[in-house]
């Protein structure tokens, strides 16, 4: 993650484009992205792991997109000083600690469903 964010930081910075990429332009960017993700899977119905029936054109495009969405995400954490690989691991940790696993095994229900 570190690599890709420190990349990007050099790609924006000799093209000067520091100017433009200010917390919002890089969340509408990122947004934008997503769109482009979607747009692949849209109209095709539920699509099975592994994307059987795309062609190697498809899935070249899909790689594409998501990592634009993944370049957009890393500089948009960067631009709201958010250290991202610290606080995806702190998430990962609430996330086990909200959802144990002997309790919602199989079940796709969020946590506030839970009577307890
Ligand atoms: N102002 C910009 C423009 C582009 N990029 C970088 C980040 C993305 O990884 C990629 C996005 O480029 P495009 O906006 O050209 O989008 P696509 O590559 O998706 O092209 P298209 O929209 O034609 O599919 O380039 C960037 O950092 N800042």
């Amino acid at each position: 993650m570190e690599d890709i964010r420190r990349l990007q930081a050099e790609f924006t910075d000799e093209r000067g484009w520091n100017q433009f990429h200010q917390p919002r332009n890089l969340l509408l960017a990122m947004v934008g992205e997503v769109g482009e993700v979607s747009e692949l899977f849209q109209w095709r119905g539920e699509v099975a792991e592994g994307l059987p029936d795309w062609t190697e054109t498809e899935r070249e495009h899909l790689s594409h997109e998501l990592s634009d969405v993944l370049i957009y995400l890393l500089e948009l954490a960067e631009k709201c000083h958010v250290d991202l690989p610290q606080a995806v691991l702190k998430k990962m940790a609430l996330n086990r600690l909200k959802y144990p696993a002997s309790k919602v095994h199989g079940s796709a229900k969020k946590y506030t469903e839970y009577q307890d």
